[in-house]
C-alpha cells in the first residue's frame, strides 16, 4: 500500500492541508480537482520528490523519511509528468533515455512493451512527436519495475488513441505486477473509465 495519512505540504504556505488516502496494489485511483488545487504538489509528495510540512507517506507499511531523488524508496515508486520534454535530457537518444535508470535494461523489449519501433530509438527528444517520448518515458519509469506509478496528467499533450494506447500499457503492467496507479487528471471521462476510485481536492482557499 501507498498511504498518505494527514499531509499538509506547500511551498512558502500550505496548498494541501490534512489530506489522507491510500493506493493498494493491483488499484488504480483517480485524482482530480481545480487549476492550482494542489494535485501535482499531492502528486509530488507521494513520489518521493517533495517532503511535506506534516504527514506521513509510507510505501507497503515502512514510513518514509526521505524525500529527493536519493531516497533510497525511490524505485519503488515510478512517476510520469505532463510533459515529456522537461523530463528528458534532449542531447539524450530515446534509447539512451530509456536506459538512463538502469543501463543494463533491455531497452528494445521496454520499447516493444509501449509501441516505439527500433527506427525511433536513434532520434532525440526534438525528432519525435510528444505522445513517442511520452511512450519513452513510460518505459523508462517501468524499467526500475515500480510497485507504484503515479502518472501526473500525463495524457494531457496527447491525442485520444496514444491516450488510450499509453493507459492500456500501464493496465497491462498492473495485470502483470499487481502495481498501484495513481492517476491526475483534468479529465473527468478518462478517470470515470480507467481509475477504481476518484479522489476530489477541493478549490484552492482565496489568498
Ligand atoms: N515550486 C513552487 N513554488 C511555489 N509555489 C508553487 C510551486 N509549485 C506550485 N506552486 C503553487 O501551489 C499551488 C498548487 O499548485 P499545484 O501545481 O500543486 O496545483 P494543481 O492542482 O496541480 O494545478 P494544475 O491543475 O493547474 O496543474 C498553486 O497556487 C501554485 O502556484
Amino acid at each position: 500500500m501507498l498511504t498518505a495519512h494527514d499531509i499538509t505540504a506547500g511551498y512558502q504556505k500550505p496548498v494541501i492541508t490534512g489530506v489522507s488516502l491510500t493506493v493498494r496494489e493491483g488499484q488504480t485511483i483517480g485524482l482530480a480537482g481545480p487549476s492550482g488545487s494542489g494535485k501535482s504538489t499531492l502528486a509530488r509528495v507521494l513520489a518521493l520528490l517533495h517532503k511535506p510540512f506534516s504527514g506521513t507517506v509510507s510505501i507497503d507499511g515502512e514510513t518514509v523519511t526521505r524525500f529527493r531523488f536519493k531516497a533510497a524508496q525511490r524505485t519503488s515508486v515510478g512517476v510520469l509528468f505532463q510533459q515529456p520534454r522537461l523530463s528528458v535530457d534532449p542531447r539524450f537518444t530515446l534509447r539512451q533515455a530509456i536506459a538512463e535508470p538502469l543501463p543494463h535494461n533491455d531497452v528494445e523489449d521496454l520499447a516493444d512493451l509501449v509501441m516505439l519501433t527500433a527506427d525511433l530509438l536513434d532520434r532525440r527528444p526534438h525528432e519525435v512527436s510528444d505522445g513517442q517520448l511520452q511512450r519513452a518515458c513510460l518505459a523508462r519509469a517501468l524499467a526500475l519495475k515500480p510497485r507504484y506509478l503515479i502518472c501526473d496528467e500525463m495524457t494531457t499533450m496527447l491525442d485520444a488513441s496514444t491516450t488510450a494506447a499509453l493507459v492500456a500499457v500501464i493496465r497491462a503492467y498492473q495485470q502483470e505486477t499487481n502495481a498501484g496507479v495513481f492517476a491526475i487528471s483534468h479529465d473527468n471521462t478518462l478517470l470515470a473509465r480507467w481509475a477504481d476510485e476518484t479522489v476530489r481536492l477541493s478549490a484552492p482557499l482565496p489568498r
